[in-house]
């Protein structure tokens, strides 16, 4: 019955009719009494307020006076004509004024009868005025519903154009909540209302229209924040419980040869206590008879190679194969490179399989990969193409999530019969509590700390007038036998124009040191082209590498000791950062130089203080977050994280937080909802299944 009701078609509600219907349908997507309840505002004015006309103040915004018109007149201008009313109260005097709407308004003002008015006020020859003001008889302001603050709704050029403004919207919606009957069944338990103090869900609803006072909507935000995060999260967590219940994964319970060699003999360090726990929240996984989907969190230079290492061989020692994939073919070269050297004492077989990989060295690699005499795999995306087939798949290891994304994943999944556990490495540091919502289908490992004994990056900020000091510098540091990368930016949009800076670039320093020899490396050269130029570079043979970004991801020299960035206004922080971690992962003190002109955004300077100021990956993606919102995180698009109605991912932070910790704590004592005080999270966790929109939970 209930249900019926809200799903009411908007055209039966009193006020609506035909024509609003389809406007509100097509501007606003409020086709049901539902959408047009889920409807918020975005902000309120405050209401509570009168002011005498003798109190006006010249910079004050909205204003709300009480008075009468004493007379209306018709003002030619040079530009149009305008309505001005006189308007009175007991201390002055101002003028109402209308650039539009005359005739109607000459017709049903009254004079001499009580007003509220309520608008902007300008001071004007010697007078305070109020252009278009929103006005009301006070007779009728007594009637009407009162709140404290006023809701202002989001609103369309259209709407606004056809008479759909802010106060029919609100007209409707004191309908809807008033006169149609409309009732919210509670959709939270009692425990977490009383826990968290929380107002009842129809209460919340009526106060985030119409708010009886600042502190009730402050109240009925945290109520409805706190549901919105809280049901994705409860989604979130049990849709990766079931996944855990119903796909079934290789047990690897054998801690073997590979491993235990390895470990006691053949460490090239001792681990950090970081890597230990993630190696153990690993092996755990995979013990656990369920598939393992991970997400391996590690700031750049954090030691995840040998993570993703040591997890392959508890593969190998339970009888398994396990492969690596990498986004481009150099990291996966390095990845080759550096895995067969820890490997060196080992009897274990690692190939590397790219798209370069000649056709009869591929169908070798095929051959042993399907008998299994391949143990280890490392390659690009060619590791996808159905030809490649292995013969008892237990670990697939991804790194760099962004650049495959999700369907690239399930492409592995199919790769066996069950599918083999899955460990994603990134090396992007995101937000927590972002990387909850994100990557909910995931379980989380941390590596937060680094090796012992890193020389943090030193990072300063030069502007291009200073060149040829940097200049100086670059020597200096080549003298000493380093290496130097310079990056140019290189965004889309511009994409000739970023060339030329690059080539421009490129000139000058062949012009500047003419005794050294450089390495270019850009977006625009083949592959084979690019690798040719790398390998220059890591094999010392050039001192310098002009690149643009192509650079960012893993490359490791550890020789290079200087980055510096060219326009570095125009750079993400978590590109910055990437960039800089090229740097900094050998035994000497490194350098990263921000090259600006003078002309900055404060944002631009907010990144480059931050990037000057600290070293620490997370902390600089929380900035990033905070400057740029989750909108223009990689993954972010498709994740749904974007789209909750009231709810912040930034700003409620906390909020999430606690929403994350009570849902898991429910689907930890009752993993099903099928205890009675449960009930009412059941039915809405039910029908936001079913609708696959969070917000169709309210009712
Ligand atoms: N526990 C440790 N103690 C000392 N050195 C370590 C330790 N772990 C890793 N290293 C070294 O630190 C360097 C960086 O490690 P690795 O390449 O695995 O980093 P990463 O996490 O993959 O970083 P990136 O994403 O930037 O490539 C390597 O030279 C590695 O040998």
């Amino acid at each position: 019955m209930m249900q019926n009701l809200l799903q009411t078609p908007i055209e039966y509600l009193k006020g609506v009719g035909p024509n609003r219907a389809e406007l509100l349908k097509k501007e606003l997507k409020i086709a049901t009494y539902r959408d047009l309840v889920n409807f918020f505002p975005n902000r309120y004015i405050d209401k509570t307020a009168f002011y005498k006309i003798s109190q006006l103040q010249r910079n004050s915004s909205e204003v709300q006076v009480v008075g009468k018109i004493v007379h209306i007149k018709t003002v030619e201008q040079k530009r149009g004509k305008r309505l001005v009313a006189d308007f009175v109260d007991d201390t002055g005097r101002m003028e109402l004024v209308w650039f539009r709407g005359h005739k109607w308004i000459r017709e049903n003002l009254k004079l001499n009868t009580q007003y509220v008015v309520f608008g902007k006020t300008n001071w004007f020859n010697g007078m305070f005025s109020m252009p278009h003001p929103e006005m009301e008889l006070v007779a009728d302001y007594k009637k009407n519903l009162r709140t404290a603050m006023q809701p202002v709704y989001p609103s369309t050029e259209m709407l606004v154009k056809k008479g759909i403004t802010n106060r029919v919207i609100m007209k409707l919606m004191q309908e809807l909540l008033q006169q149609t009957g409309l009732k919210f069944i509670e959709s939270l338990n009692n425990e977490l209302i009383n826990e968290l103090k929380l107002i009842p869900k129809s209460e919340a609803l009526f106060n985030i229209h119409f708010p009886k006072s600042q502190e009730m909507l402050a109240k009925a935000q945290f109520r409805l924040k706190f549901e919105e995060l809280f049901f994705i999260q409860l989604q979130l967590l049990r849709r990766n419980m079931l996944h855990k219940q119903k796909i079934k994964g290789f047990n690897f319970d054998r801690i073997g040869e590979n491993f235990n060699n390895f470990f006691h003999d053949h460490l090239p360090f001792n681990l950090t206590n970081a890597q230990k726990k993630v190696i153990k929240e690993i092996r755990s996984d995979m013990g656990s008879g369920a598939q393992m989907n991970r997400l391996l969190q590690g700031d750049v230079g954090s030691g995840k190679t040998i993570v993703a290492l040591m997890s392959m061989f508890i593969a190998l020692d339970n009888g398994f194969q396990a492969c690596l994939m990498a986004p481009t073919e150099i990291l996966s070269v390095q990845h080759y490179n550096g895995l067969k050297e820890l490997c060196q004492e080992l009897d274990v077989n690692i190939r590397l399989l790219t798209g370069s990989t000649k056709t009869s060295e591929r169908k070798e690699i095929h051959e042993e990969l399907e008998n299994g005499q391949i143990h280890i795999l490392i390659g690009t995306h060619a590791l996808l193409e159905d030809k490649v087939k292995f013969q008892n798949l237990g670990l697939a290891i991804i790194d760099e999530q962004h650049r495959f994304g999700v369907a690239q994943r399930a492409k592995l999944w199919k790769k066996n019969e069950i599918p083999p556990h899955i460990l994603v490495m990134t090396a992007t540091p995101i937000p927590r509590t972002l990387a909850m919502s994100l990557y909910g289908d995931l379980d989380i490992s941390v590596i937060d700390e680094l090796p012992p004994g890193r020389k943090p990056v030193k990072t300063v900020h030069r502007f291009d007038s200073n060149r040829l000091k940097v200049f100086r510098f670059i020597r200096e540091e080549i003298q000493k036998g380093r290496q130097v990368y310079i990056v140019y930016p290189l965004i889309q949009e511009s994409e000739k124009m970023d060339y030329k800076d690059l080539m421009d670039g490129y000139e000058s320093i062949a012009r500047e040191f003419p005794d050294f020899q450089i390495s270019i490396v850009h977006g625009q050269m083949k592959p084979a082209d690019k690798d040719y130029e790398m390998d220059r570079f890591v094999r010392t043979e050039t001192q310098i590498m002009v690149a643009t970004t192509v650079i960012e991801v893993g490359v490791n020299v550890p020789n290079a000791s200087v980055m510096i960035i060219e326009s570095a206004e125009r750079f993400g922080l978590s590109q910055l950062h990437q960039l800089r971690g090229r740097v900094g992962r050998g035994a000497d003190q490194s350098y990263c130089i921000l090259m600006t002109g003078h002309k900055l955004s404060s944002d631009s300077k907010t990144r480059l203080e931050t990037m000057t100021s600290t070293n620490d990956g997370f902390e600089i993606a929380e900035v990033d977050l905070k400057l740029r919102g989750p909108g223009d995180l990689m993954g972010t698009q498709q994740s749904g994280v974007l789209n909750l109605k009231i709810a912040d991912i930034v700003k409620d932070n906390s909020i999430l937080k606690s929403a994350r910790f009570y849902a898991s704590k429910i689907l930890k004592e009752d993993p099903n909802l099928s205890m009675e005080k449960n009930l009412m999270i059941k039915n809405a966790y039910s029908r936001l299944v079913k609708n696959n929109t969070i917000w169709n939970y309210i009712s």
